[in-house]
């Protein structure tokens, strides 16, 4: 393994103990920038071996940077192909010009991340076939309500050897049960699914301010260190975890959270309340994470796929902002109004999220023991006023429900 941090332990619940308990800690932010990333000494002037060709499905907002932090990655690494391919759902622009057309041209996405540079050997391409056919690295970054379709497309046209990752926060429900989007990528495409979450508001990392992310892998660490390496970059720090669904239930669930605290902003209730609902939504969601699967492991949830994508989800994202108009408006303009009207094209996913979570909770008889989750969809359908959100704690036997499930779990 080449990591390049000797100064730093390997996962960020023990990285926050060394930081807080050394002198370092005043240095440890100006120093971030310096390190090396996991390239190692790996680049371009090495022997010719095998190399891999990444292709990236999907171009939204966070898809395009997924795409830029790659790109500059193959370009360096001698055992990668310089170019990364990365399909975009073909519209048509104000322009009368296709996206399409417009990125490779300019070399941006002027839809959905204008203004930033994706790298020259960023190429888009609107057939879907064609982008995945020769690549061996599959990168997954849609909204998660169009990926059983785009797996059904997919189905049969991947080649056997291929490794995928899913950057998509959510999950189906099916009637068999919940499915999360890393394991329909793995049934429907017959190929090993890893997953990359983390505290990462794309527009941020865009313009390269240092943020961390977790890479979760099944059971192959070769595998979870090559993701590590196509990722990593002096301001973009991956630490991987053996833990994909404890990985991919934090940056599902946290999107629910996130609406709970823009109902909070919304009714201008304050610092602490907000807080509150983050600690609550966190104990919800390692809950439910572990009723699911008995797998997931605590430490997890301090990695930054775990509280920290709370936390900056619960400041800055675009579900805060989004719910945020909701209270404020009363509920009377629906969610899918203001996404349009506020997004310009971009999606949420936690108002989905929350449904799905939702009938998950109600199949199995468990409502009862998430009344974080269950409140903020009820909101969201408009079954109960946005206010609701803090009267909930209010209602004594279902808070002890709560703090009964999240202490035997
Ligand atoms: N944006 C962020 O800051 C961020 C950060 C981390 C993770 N994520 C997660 O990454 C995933 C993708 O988010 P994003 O920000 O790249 O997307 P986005 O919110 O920008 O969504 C727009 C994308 O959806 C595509 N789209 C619209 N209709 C479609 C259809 N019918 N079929 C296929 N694609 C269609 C658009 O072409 C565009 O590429 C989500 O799960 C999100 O939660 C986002
Ligand atoms: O803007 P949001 O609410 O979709 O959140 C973006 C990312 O998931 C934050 O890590």
């Amino acid at each position: 393994m080449r990591f390049r941090f000797p100064l730093y332990p390997s996962s960020s619940s023990s990285l926050l103990s060394f930081i807080f308990s050394s002198s370092r800690f005043s240095t440890f932010i100006s120093m971030a920038p310096a390190f090396e990333p996991a390239i190692g000494s790996e680049n371009k002037s090495g022997n010719d071996g095998f190399k891999s060709k990444v292709a990236v499905v999907g171009s939204g907002n966070w898809g395009s940077v997924a795409a830029k932090l790659i790109a500059s990655n193959t370009l360096k690494l001698n055992s990668f192909h310089d170019e990364v391919r990365m399909w975009v759902f073909e519209e048509t622009l104000q322009t009368g010009e296709k996206l399409t057309d417009v990125i490779n041209k300019t070399n941006e996405n002027v839809k959905y991340l204008p203004g930033i540079k994706l790298g020259k050997n960023v190429v888009a391409d609107p057939n879907l076939d064609d982008t995945v056919r020769d690549a061996n690295m599959l990168v997954f970054v849609t909204p998660h309500q169009f990926m059983e379709g785009i797996c059904k497309r997919l189905a049969g046209k991947v080649r056997g050897e291929v490794e995928a990752i899913s950057l998509i926060k959510g999950m189906e429900v099916k009637t068999e049960g919940p499915c999360m989007i890393s394991n329909l990528i793995s049934e429907q495409l017959r190929i090993n699914c890893s997953v990359l979450m983390g505290a990462n508001i794309a527009n941020e990392i865009a313009v390269e301010k240092f943020s961390e992310a977790t890479v979760g892998y099944r059971d192959n660490r070769e595998i979870a260190e090559q993701w590590v390496k196509l990722f990593s970059t002096p301001y973009f720090m991956v630490t991987p975890v053996q833990d994909v669904e404890g990985v991919e239930l934090c940056g599902t669930l946290k999107n629910i959270v996130t609406i709970a605290a823009g109902f909070v902003d919304g009714l201008d209730m304050g610092n602490n309340t907000k807080a509150a609902i983050m600690r609550i939504g966190l104990r919800e969601m390692r809950a439910f994470s572990k009723l699911l699967f008995s797998s997931v492991r605590d430490s997890t949830f301090f990695e930054s796929c775990g509280v920290a994508d709370v936390i900056t989800t619960c400041l800055g994202g675009r579900n805060r902002k989004v719910a945020e108009a909701f209270a404020r408006n009363g509920g009377k303009r629906s969610f899918d109004e203001l996404e349009a009207e506020m997004l310009q094209g971009q999606k949420l996913q936690g108002v989905s999220t929350a449904r799905e979570v939702s009938e998950v909770l109600s199949h199995r008889g468990w409502l009862e023991l998430f009344p974080l989750f269950t409140t903020v969809h009820e909101i969201c359908i408009g079954s109960l006023p946005p206010s609701a959100i803090v009267e909930y704690s209010e209602k004594k036997p279902r808070l002890s429900v709560l703090e009964d499930s999240t202490r035997c779990i």
